[in-house]
């Protein structure tokens, strides 16, 4: 898997991250998702430069101007729930992409400790041959991008595959890296340290689903 850390600079993206893991800033949740909208944004442009390009000629009032565009289908699929801001921030950028979606959620039918992902809504679009865009703003334990990821490919064989987190822990990278093939792309705004008793991603955010839309029974 090749994986593109891309805050390893300093910029503007640091000041979105830093908002979305502050305690003091978090819980406005209308600034949370727009927030991970920007860092979407942000990731967008930043993925957009390893897209294959062809050659254009865009007719201007006064000439012609040789340049390039985007030439492969995209096709973007947020996991729901938390994938939806970060899907806003790519879709403001790749306005033409199709757009699949998924759900995956953690059930808990034992103990806080344990769980299993169940994915149970699905709306996919025809992904053979095109750029497919898995995003989710968090990547703990990896089941749910690997359940998700199976899910896809179920039926179909895209020319490319992106997985794009936000907050990533080591743990749920390496769960990639052994059950995804070579050739998926990994783009990661922030790699965190660990994870908790709990799965949840240290320092991370906390739960990014209930900050964005509020908690659920
Ligand atoms: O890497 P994993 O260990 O699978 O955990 C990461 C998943 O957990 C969160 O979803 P959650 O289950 O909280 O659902 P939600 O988006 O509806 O809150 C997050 O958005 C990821 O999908
Ligand atoms: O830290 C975590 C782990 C899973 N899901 C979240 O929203 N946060
Ligand atoms: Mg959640």
């Amino acid at each position: 898997m090749k994986i593109h850390y891309i805050s390893e600079n300093n910029s503007i993206l640091n000041h979105f991250l830093g908002q979305i893991r502050n305690v003091n800033v978090q819980n406005d949740s209308m600034r949370f998702r727009r927030n991970i909208e920007r860092i979407g944004e942000i990731m967008a442009y930043e993925l957009s430069k390893i897209l294959p390009y062809k050659n254009v000629e865009i007719q201007t009032p006064l000439g012609i101007k040789k340049t390039t565009e985007i030439n492969t289908d995209l096709v973007l699929c947020p996991i729901l729930r938390a994938g939806l801001p970060l899907h806003n921030g790519f879709l403001n950028y790749f306005d033409h992409a199709e757009n699949s979606f998924v759900s995956a959620c953690r059930h808990h039918p034992n103990n806080d400790h344990e769980f299993e992902i169940l994915v149970e809504y699905q709306a996919i679009s025809d992904l053979n041959n095109k750029t497919v865009l898995l995003l989710d703003p968090m990547l703990a334990t990896g089941q749910s991008i690997v359940a998700v990821h199976k899910k896809l490919l179920e039926n179909a064989s895209p020319a490319e595959f992106h997985i794009v987190v936000v907050i990533a822990a080591p743990e749920g990278i390496a769960h990639l890296e052994k059950n995804l093939p070579e050739n998926c792309h990994l783009w990661v705004a922030s790699l965190d340290e660990k994870l908790n008793e709990k799965n949840y991603i240290v320092p991370g955010l906390g739960d990014a689903g209930d900050l964005a839309y509020g908690s659920k029974l």
